[in-house]
Order: C-alpha cells, then sequence, then structure tokens
C-alpha cells in the first residue's frame, strides 16, 4: 500500500507538485501518467525521501518510505536507471545488490532471466545499452521479492520484447498481492498493464481512479467533416461540447454519436466519419484531461 496526502513541492515560485493524495492498493498496478514536467518524478522521489517535501506526507506499507529497515526488501525502486556502477557487470551489480539485501544467490540468476538479461550477465554495465540498463533497474527492484514497487519510467528503452517481460512481471507481482505505482507517458503500455490511472499535469492531479470507471465516464464521439468549420458552428449552436481537435480535422465531442449527427444533419453538414469516442481509450482521455494544461503553462502560474 502506497499513500499520498496532500504532498507538495515547491521550487522557488515554481510549483512542481501541488496537493496530491492518491493511494495505490495491493494487488493493482497503477500507471502515474501526465506530461513531461508534470511532476511525476518529483512525486516519486517524496514518496521514497529522495526529495523533501514542502508540504504534505507519504507512506508506504503503512510508514514513512524513510523509516524501513533494509527497504529493499519491502519496496523495490528504480529511479535512475543509469545509477549503476559502469565498471562491474550485471551479475555482480546484483550479487553486490543480494548481499546488501540478505537475500540468496541463487535470486540473482532467478531475476536476471526474469528480465532477459541472462545473455548478457557477464557483461560490464558501462557496455549495455539504455534498454538493458533499463532492464538491470528492474531486476535490482524486484530482488529482495518486495511487496511493492515504485518505477519511474521502466518501459522507457525497452524493445518491444522487453517491454512484455516487464508487463508479464509487474501483471505477476500484482496477482500475488503486490503492489505498484509506475510511471509513465508511453500509453499504449500503461494502458495494457495499469488497473488505475492517476493523472497529473501541471504538477496537480487531474484525474484518478479504477481504469475502467475513467474511460467509461469519457464516452463522447468522434466526428469529421468535409467542412470542419461548418461542423463547428453545428456543434456550438446545438449546444454540443467540443473537447478536442485534432490535426486531421476530427473533433472529440462530450454527447453520444447520435446526438452529434442529428446537430450535423440538421445544420446540413455532411460527416466523412462519426463513431463512438471510447474507441480511443487512454491517449484520447489523457490528451483531453493534460492537453491544456502543460508543465509550461503551470509554470506561468
Ligand atoms: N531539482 C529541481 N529544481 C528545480 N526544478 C525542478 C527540480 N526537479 C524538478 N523540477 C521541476 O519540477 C517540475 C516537475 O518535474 P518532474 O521531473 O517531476 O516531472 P515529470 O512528470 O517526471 O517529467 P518527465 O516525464 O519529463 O520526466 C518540472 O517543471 C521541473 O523542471
Amino acid at each position: 500500500m502506497i499513500r499520498v496526502e496532500h504532498l507538495s513541492k515547491r521550487y522557488g515560485d515554481h510549483r512542481a507538485v501541488d496537493d496530491v493524495s492518491f493511494t495505490c492498493e495491493p494487488g493493482t498496478v497503477t500507471g502515474f501518467l501526465g506530461p513531461n514536467g508534470a511532476g511525476k518524478s518529483t512525486t516519486m522521489r517524496m514518496i521514497c525521501g529522495l526529495t523533501q517535501p514542502s508540504a504534505g506526507t507519504s507512506s508506504v506499507l503503512g510508514v514513512p518510505y524513510g523509516t524501513i529497515p533494509n527497504p529493499g526488501r519491502h519496496v523495490g525502486v528504480l529511479l535512475d536507471a543509469s545509477a549503476r556502477h559502469p565498471g562491474r557487470t550485471g551479475r555482480e551489480t546484483l550479487t553486490l545488490a543480494a548481499m546488501l539485501l540478505g537475500v540468496p544467490r541463487t535470486r540473482v540468476d532467478q531475476v536476471l532471466e526474469e528480465v532477459g538479461l541472462a545473455a548478457a550477465a557477464r557483461r560490464r554495465v558501462g557496455g549495455y545499452s539504455f534498454g538493458m540498463r533499463q532492464r538491470l533497474g528492474i531486476a535490482q527492484a524486484v530482488l529482495g521479492d518486495p511487496g511493492v514497487l515504485i518505477l519511474d519510467e521502466p518501459s522507457s528503452g525497452l524493445d518491444p520484447e522487453g517491454i512484455h517481460q516487464m508487463r508479464v512481471l509487474l501483471r505477476d507481482f500484482a496477482r500475488r498481492g503486490g503492489t505498484v505505482l509506475l510511471s509513465s507517458h508511453l500509453l499504449f503500455e500503461v494502458e495494457a498493464i495499469a488497473d488505475r490511472y492517476v493523472m497529473i499535469a501541471g504538477g496537480r492531479i487531474v484525474a484518478q481512479g479504477p481504469k475502467d470507471e475513467l474511460l467509461r465516464g469519457r464516452s463522447g464521439a468522434v466526428v469529421r467533416a468535409g467542412d470542419p468549420a461548418a461542423l463547428r458552428e453545428a456543434l456550438d449552436r446545438t449546444g454540443l461540447e467540443v473537447r478536442d481537435t485534432h490535426a486531421d480535422g476530427s473533433i472529440v465531442v462530450g454527447a453520444d454519436p447520435e446526438q452529434v449527427g442529428l446537430a450535423a444533419a440538421r445544420h446540413g453538414v455532411a460527416l466523412v466519419e462519426l463513431r463512438g469516442a471510447e474507441d480511443l481509450g487512454l491517449e484520447e482521455l489523457f490528451l483531453s484531461l493534460t492537453g491544456s494544461q502543460t508543465a509550461e503553462e503551470a509554470k506561468a502560474r
């Protein structure tokens, strides 16, 4: 269980994280989503005691992270995959970590296998690709067989096979009762892996909840016409909510397709495309919630 209550972090006048609260329950994978600079890493660093909050509290397994004895046995953390000694091999890195954690060395081979790094285990980390270092970071996070995983962008740099292995590993971890918080801006990845989302933009939570509930709550229609301006006018006149306009001219409307079709027909607008917006899934939800509040805009607050 991870509990975050009213966490805030200011850097000078800039509110990097602003009154953020959420919980991650055992047996679930929570996807922490937000555009670049939204405050994901800062929040995760505060949970792990690496950044001092300006306000608010957080706990992991019921206590502040910093007070957990031998934390690697309870909480696996991946915050910066490049922070490994380049001169050691992957196996040496994990063997040292296993000794520090007090877990049997046989666990090293097990996790190397799980993250698909067994073949490269005897190579020096300095010669690893970014994705391989990422795999090593995930291996180190799960090495102590913790109950909680906190992973910042674990899938960045991973090839499709690596992403698949991580997905299997994390789903299995949650199935066995583990708690996972993972940040990402790879939406398709999070959509496949997480049961819950916490979405952040400009340091603030813009939505959170179970995946199905969030996606269902945002159903609507996607519509496109040969004459986008006429369509827009028809929607405005009918009082239908325009949520977003895409580069291809299609418009996301907060109404069901039937209402949109009727509005277009009433105003003599010929449609090229009309479908339910729920087909778009997480990307649509993400853009509609975070698109208008980029980090730069937030900075100007
Ligand atoms: N040490 C720091 N000093 C000053 N500003 C900082 C510091 N760390 C983070 N920030 C600022 O806080 C904001 C949030 O950054 P953070 O790294 O948490 O975002 P993020 O959501 O993890 O982004 P990304 O997806 O790009 O990694 C950004 O505007 C960033 O510039």
